[in-house]
């Protein structure tokens, strides 16, 4: 059975020590045999106050994550889904906050533009956040098949959104990532019950890497990075501190539950697609 695993981070402004961090962790995933390695939101950085000036890069191709990301897949033999990076859509664009698709060679196959911007005020943290501020919004869904089955992208925030992923459902998804960097406090009341609700209504394996720590710039995230299958049992959890959850995707046991519980068949109202896919052509 195909093996895939979440890594959790708890990354920094340092762009060199997440990357270090990064590939000991993608090795750690590879050796327990993933075949598709998931990275958290941000992984790369995180509460940089230049990240207009790192999204030009990466877009120009002289910053360091998109050829790191190549060679970690490339070296690994992995698919490897980049939670996500700033990088805009076209040249001078603002930054959009991107998750990256890498086959096993190293090739960029498909781009997701997270769609729900965390514009929130948590009030037990007494902290704001304004995404939108940093980064456009995406406009487009994206599955695209892979060696595991077939994937569903989202980021974060994006898990409140449960019509998202009924179109992720809709366009064949059998295994939805979530790279997150979740609030501490909104995790604890929230995540678990969010991302369990997810595969219990889409019936996928849902793959979640979570930031998990105190950061240096003083915010908490959740952690319990996790791989929930469509029955809705968490199947791995790591609750704090960098590391890697692994599981296998047993597409057997997915067509069982959705053969006996066929919910997408019992579908009363299609909901209208704002959303349209985007063309996995990059
Ligand atoms: N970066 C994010 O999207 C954070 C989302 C979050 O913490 C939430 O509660 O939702």
């Amino acid at each position: 059975m195909p093996q895939v695993a979440a890594i959790q981070m708890i990354s920094g402004a340092d762009i060199q020590a997440n990357l270090d961090a990064a590939a000991r962790l993608i090795a750690e995933a590879a050796q327990q045999g993933a075949q598709l390695v998931l990275l958290p939101e941000c992984f790369a950085a995180f509460g940089n106050r230049a990240l207009a000036d790192i999204a030009a890069a990466e877009y120009a191709g002289t910053g360091p994550i998109r050829p790191f990301l190549a060679e970690q897949a490339r070296q690994h033999g992995i698919w490897l889904v980049a939670g996500s990076i700033p990088l805009p859509a076209e040249p001078g664009g603002k930054a959009m906050a991107c998750c990256l698709v890498l086959d096993e060679q190293g090739n960029e196959v498909v781009r997701y533009d997270k769609l729900h911007l965390f514009d929130v005020e948590v009030a037990d943290s007494q902290r704001s956040y304004r995404e939108s501020k940093d980064y456009a919004y995406g406009d487009r869904f994206v599955c695209i098949d892979t060696p595991v089955g077939r994937l569903g992208l989202s980021i974060c925030y994006d898990v409140r959104f449960a019509e998202l992923y009924a179109a992720l459902r809709r366009a064949g998804a059998e295994l939805i990532v979530v790279p997150s960097a979740f609030t501490a406090v909104t995790g604890a009341a929230h995540w678990e019950v969010l991302l369990r609700a997810r595969a219990i209504e889409t019936q996928c394996y849902i793959l979640a890497a979570n930031q998990g720590g105190t950061h240096a710039n003083g915010r908490e995230t959740f952690g319990h990075s996790c791989l929930i299958d469509p029955w809705g049992e968490i199947t791995a959890c790591l609750p704090q501190g960098e590391g890697v959850v692994t599981g296998a995707i047993d597409l057997q046991h997915l067509n069982t539950i959705r053969g006996r519980m066929p919910v997408a068949g019992h579908r009363r109202f299609e909901p209208v697609d704002a959303i349209v896919p985007a063309s996995t052509e990059f």
